[in-house]
């Protein structure tokens, strides 16, 4: 199967926008050749003059041409933009959906033989460091479509799961992104309670997140194997991090992954 040279995203907000931002400024990719469908004009006029991008309140101009379309709604959008869009798709389009929780086999009865790739991507993806996992219908198989590999390796890490694990791909790194702010919000105020000025704090929590996160990937050692190695004997760091387990920290964070993974199951269930 020919490589894929247009794209039309059928959605224009924050995830599109983030999409795009890779594709058009790292990738490379030529903005004559990607196209949005997005219900405010204002959202339009703004990707145009970001990305250069074609983008218009309705996909009517594009969606019988494009080689690929990118579903980036929300999934209680998703029905309705499937009525206007499904019936006048090519008939070898390849289909992206990053619509949470949403199904391969929902997307199979909207377009019958297609490709289709599932991808669950998170908004860390706005400044290069998304982490995205991608699953594929038999099709896509077939075809082996690296068009979602391409996009979302642009952006970050992009893994292939398998379908059955997307609903905890969602919980897990779709949403965490969420559970990480909370963390340096919360950490801030530490730092705030403790004296130290708020811009400081917020940089200091931020700045020791991501230092933790690179020694994690970058050593591949266990993350009790990291935190051994800061917490000294009678030290400061056992005297916080009795703190955290006492308040149930760890239970706290398995709990909201395990609730965001049923949700994103709830969802896909939606009709
Ligand atoms: N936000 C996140 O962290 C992540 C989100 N996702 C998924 O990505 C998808 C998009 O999320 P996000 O970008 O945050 O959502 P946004 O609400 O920012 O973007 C969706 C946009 O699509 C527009 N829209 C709705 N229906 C149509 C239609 N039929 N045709 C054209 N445009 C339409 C909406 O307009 P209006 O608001 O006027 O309806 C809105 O501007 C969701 O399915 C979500 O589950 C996946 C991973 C992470
Ligand atoms: O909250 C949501 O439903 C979306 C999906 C993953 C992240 N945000």
């Amino acid at each position: 199967m020919e490589k894929v040279q247009s794209i039309g995203f059928i959605g224009g907000g924050m995830m599109a926008g983030a999409i795009l931002d890779g594709m058009v400024n790292r990738i490379k990719k030529n903005p004559t050749e990607i196209f949005v469908s997005e219900r405010r004009q204002e959202r339009c006029d703004e990707l145009h003059d970001m990305y250069g991008v074609s983008a218009s309140t309705s996909a009517d101009s594009f969606i019988g041409n494009v080689d690929a379309v990118l579903l980036a709604v929300k999934p209680q959008a998703l029905d309705a933009a499937l009525d206007e869009i499904a019936s006048k798709v090519k008939s070898d389009a390849r289909i992206i959906s990053i619509v949470a929780g949403v199904p391969l086999a929902r997307l199979e009865k909207a377009f019958p033989g297609h490709p289709i790739v599932r991808v669950m991507p998170n908004t860390p993806l706005s400044v290069g460091e998304g982490m995205s996992a991608y699953t594929f219908n038999d099709a896509a198989e077939a075809v082996k479509d690296t068009t979602a590999e391409e996009i979302f390796s642009s952006c970050g890490k992009a893994v292939k799961v398998a379908e059955s694990l997307m609903d905890a791909v969602t919980g897990l790194s779709g949403s965490g992104p969420a559970y990480a702010f909370l963390m340096i919000d919360a950490l801030s105020d530490g730092g705030v309670m403790a004296g130290l000025p708020r811009d400081y704090a917020r940089i200091m929590a931020a700045q020791t997140l991501l230092g933790a996160a690179k020694m994690v990937l970058e050593t591949g050692k266990h993350p009790d194997a990291l935190r051994d190695a800061v917490t000294s004997p009678a030290g400061t760091t056992i005297a916080g991090v009795r703190v955290m387990e006492q308040q149930g920290v760890r239970g706290a964070l398995i709990d909201a992954v395990m609730a965001a993974t049923r949700r994103s199951e709830e969802l896909g269930k939606l009709k």
